[in-house]
């Protein structure tokens, strides 16, 4: 029985189909489920609640593929560094005296931010993933949530971190009404011995999860590996039988033509971050090439630290501009690619099943833009508005699984003023520890 019956008139809908991206008229939501989207009402159609959707465009939810929440604690504290010296001085010895309270607040804080800017799902890897589960529980959002591990300490720490992500992936998988999956995440080659990488590998299978990790980030870590390893990290992670399982590597910046082919022939997915990259000075991912051979290519911020907010609509911008520039192609990643980036890919980068488009029969996870302001006029085409003039600051309502968690530009799942302060003071906290 239909419990939670929402109708939306008048609205704009980014279906982002190749025949017609938008559809203007109604959209009907029941319980978790989109069931309808046209021009006309349905007869017969009674609803428990209804929205008038005149002046808003109806965009499917952003998807955040790749993460780590909890830094937003960190935000600001080292900026204007690359890779290895900003882990090295600035987010690693910080990230010690993180207490399971300090990745609650922070992690809260990033998913309040990520669900008033629009973003209704997201991957997070981390420590005292216990914690960033119970937000995603609490705050009605969807998450690909998996214990990172560096496994560069003692044998029996390892044991004791595979074990964590084991144990964190079978109590978590399919919880918060399915809105959480797990996935097994070694935190990257470098550093990750060889052998704790392959237990990694061996447990995905076991668990039957999916598997992410950082890769070919930098330049200087593509050298260590053939230095370390004689192969460059493609190959690498390839012998040791991680694109075995379904795969997805954060940033991939660093790719030579052969490496771009395996990719595709493996099934990997990517999940690209130009903010993160930019800001470390890693250099710019070959994003069309790799949409070119097939591979599919999602959007992540990266941590908050690192980028330094979690607008998604900022990483869809960055992606069709950057790689026009550096093609010279200004065809490359179009508007409503970058929009599928963020949408559709980042669905499938994560597994999720029935997210990711605005369709009948998918989950209802979905947004609605401002589109009332001198930004997106004149109304020529609301998809390249979406991409190429629109912020996080445009959201003003955001369901996830039929359930409407922003209203108004407020979060109704979220306590917004806790959450700053208790923000605030556990970086205060962490600066006298
Ligand atoms: C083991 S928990 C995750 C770990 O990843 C670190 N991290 C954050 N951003 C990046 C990045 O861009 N490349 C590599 N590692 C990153 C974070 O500080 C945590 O320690
Ligand atoms: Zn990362």
């Amino acid at each position: 029985m239909t419990t939670n019956k929402w109708l939306i008139k008048n609205g704009a809908y980014a279906v982002n189909r190749d025949e017609k991206a938008v559809v203007h008229g109604y959209m009907i939501i029941e319980d978790s489920r989109i069931t309808y989207i046209g021009e006309e009402l349905p007869a017969g159609e009674e609803a428990t609640e209804v929205v008038d959707g005149t002046g808003l465009l109806f965009l499917p939810g952003l998807i955040n593929t790749h993460g780590h929440a909890a830094m937003s604690l960190l935000r600001g504290y080292g900026d204007d560094m690359v890779l290895q010296e900003w882990l090295q001085t600035k987010m690693w010895p910080m990230e010690a005296k993180f207490t399971a309270s300090d990745v609650y607040w922070g992690t809260s804080l990033s998913v309040l931010e990520m669900l008033k800017g629009g973003t209704t799902a997201f991957l997070d890897m981390y420590d005292h993933m216990d914690e960033v589960a119970k937000v995603v529980e609490q705050s009605g959002i969807r998450a690909s949530l998996m214990r990172g591990a560096i496994g560069l300490c003692s044998e029996e720490e390892q044991r004791a971190k595979l074990a964590e992500a084991v144990a964190f992936a079978k109590n978590w998988h399919g919880q918060a009404g399915g809105r959480i999956t797990a996935m097994m995440s070694p935190h990257a080659p470098y550093t990750c011995p060889p052998a704790f990488i392959e237990q990694f590998v061996q447990a995905a299978h076991d668990l039957n999860l999916p598997l992410h990790t950082h890769m070919s980030e930098t330049a200087a870590e593509v050298e260590q590996n053939v230095r370390e390893y004689g192969l460059r990290p493609v190959a690498h992670l390839d012998k040791l039988g991680f694109f075995s399982r379904p795969s997805l590597v954060a940033h991939a910046v660093h790719l030579n033509d052969e490496e771009i082919a395996l990719l595709a022939e493996r099934k990997v997915a990517v999940s690209h971050n130009p903010g993160s990259n930019l800001k470390l000075a890693s250099g710019v991912a070959r994003v069309t090439d790799l949409l070119k051979a097939g591979v599919i290519v999602s959007l992540g911020t990266d941590g908050p630290a690192s980028n330094n907010n979690l607008d998604m609509f900022e990483e869809m911008r960055l992606a069709a501009l950057i790689h026009k520039g550096v093609t010279g192609d200004p065809t490359a990643v179009p508007a409503g690619e970058a929009l599928r980036m963020a949408t559709e890919y980042g669905a499938k980068s994560i597994a999720l099943k029935e997210v990711g488009a605005l369709a009948a029969g998918n989950k209802a996870d979905f947004i609605a833009l401002n589109m009332d302001q001198p930004h997106f006029l004149p109304k020529t085409d609301l998809v390249s508005h979406a991409v190429y003039s629109a912020s996080a600051k445009d959201v003003l309502h955001v369901w996830v699984d039929g359930r409407q968690v922003v209203k108004n530009g407020e979060c109704l799942t979220m306590d917004e003023e806790r959450i700053k302060h208790e923000a605030q003071a556990a970086f205060t906290g962490l600066l006298s520890r």
